[in-house]
Order: C-alpha cells, then structure tokens, then sequence
C-alpha cells in the first residue's frame, strides 16, 4: 500500500472532485489545477470517457496525483489502477471494491455515512474514510460525534464543502483532507475556462492554509 499517497493527501488538505470526459478535458483541467497550486484530482467515473481522462493526466500530468471517484465495482478498480489512479474513492463501504483495491495495492477511501459504515470499514482494515455526504450526514457534528467511539479514523468528508464551510471541516484533528466539486464546478470545465479553474484552486489553497494561530 502506498501510504505515501495518503500522506500527500493530508499535505495538500483539499481534493478537487472533477467531472471531466476524455483525455483533452483532463489533461487541461490537471494544467488548471496546477497552475492553480493544487495538484490532485478525483477524476469521477459519471461520464462515458472519464477513464480517457484520468489515462490522459496520469500520463501527461505526473506531477498531478490523480485518483477516481465514483468507483462502484471490483471490475471498475481495475480499470482504473490500470489507467493511472493513485487512490481510489468511492460513495459507500462495499467490501469487493475495498478487497480489490487493497489486491491492488492501491489507497481506498469508502464512503461512510453511520458508525456501522465506519465498523465495516475498521474491520476490512481500512482507517481512513470518507464522510459522504459529508453535509447531510451531519457535518462536522458528525465527524466529532464519529471520532468519539472511533478515534483512530481519520476522515475526508466530501459533498456539500465549499469555500464557506471549508474550515470548520479542516479545523477537526480527525480530517486529513476536503473533497469537493466547488472549484471545478462542470460548467467551467465545459465552458473551457480554465483560468477561473485555476483561480478557484488558488483561492482553496490560500483558504486551506493553517491559520496563524494554529
Ligand atoms: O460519487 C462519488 O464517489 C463522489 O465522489 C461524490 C462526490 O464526492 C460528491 O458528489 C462531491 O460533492 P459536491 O462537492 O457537493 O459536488
């Protein structure tokens, strides 16, 4: 397992959740994203050609760590370690697709909703989770409630975090990391404004950086 890839999520503090098709909306999006200072992305398998995508900024990017998101099968594991992903998201805690990732030698991280979720995950080995959706499930609330019985997990809530909210997730000790769409909303992407893509980034990033007070 590539502890390493966790450990760079943590560093970087936000993960840019990105609805891209084919290999030209990737590679440009993964060029927006760094020049935006922000070089990861969960590349969502939503569209038909997103595989193309996420081949595309693992070739051509590799200074970008790339993953996938919306992984939902053992079989979609495959397809996307071979194309490239460093780490693997998924909506929910489902055994085949964590077996297989961990076969893979990949990072996973399943999506938890409940303390049975957290329960399935600990037992399948894996310590680090996604809060989804973070903000129906409770917000930082729940992280808090969350940590109380399960104070070795460590958290990257995502759905519902935006640039207001962002901080009252980063601010918990359980949370390694923001997953969100904000920054690379899909109408920018199909618009082709990159600059705006790379301006939100910088804006997160600014936005993620320890206060002077931490
Ligand atoms: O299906 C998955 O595996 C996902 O990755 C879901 C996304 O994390 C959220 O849909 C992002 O939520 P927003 O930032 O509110 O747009």
């Amino acid at each position: 397992m590539d502890a390493t890839v966790l450990d760079r999520i943590a560093a970087l503090r936000i993960v840019p959740v990105v609805v891209v098709d084919g290999a030209d909306e990737g590679a440009r999006l993964a060029d927006a994203l760094m020049a935006g200072g922000l070089p990861v992305a969960e590349i969502t398998l939503r569209l038909p050609n997103a595989l193309a995508a996420l081949r595309a900024v693992a070739a051509e990017q590799p200074d970008v760590l790339v993953g996938a998101g919306t992984v939902l099968t053992a079989a979609q594991v495959d397809e996307v370690v071979d194309a490239g992903a460093r780490f693997v998201v998924s909506p929910g805690t489902f055994e085949p697709v964590i077996r297989r990732a961990q076969e893979r030698d990949v990072p996973i991280l399943p999506g938890v909703a409940t303390a049975s979720d957290v329960m399935r995950a600990l037992d399948l080995g894996v310590r680090t989770v996604k809060l989804f959706p973070a903000s129906v499930a409770g917000g930082p609330a729940a992280i808090k409630a969350l940590s109380a019985p399960f104070p070795q997990v460590r958290f990257m809530p995502t759905g519902g975090v935006n640039a207001a909210n962002l901080h009252d997730y980063l601010d918990l000790p359980s949370v390694i990391a923001a997953g969100g769409s904000w920054m690379v909303e899909r109408p920018l992407v199909t618009a082709g404004d990159w600059a705006e893509i790379s301006r939100r980034a910088a804006e997160a990033v600014a936005l993620a950086a320890p206060t002077t007070e931490d």
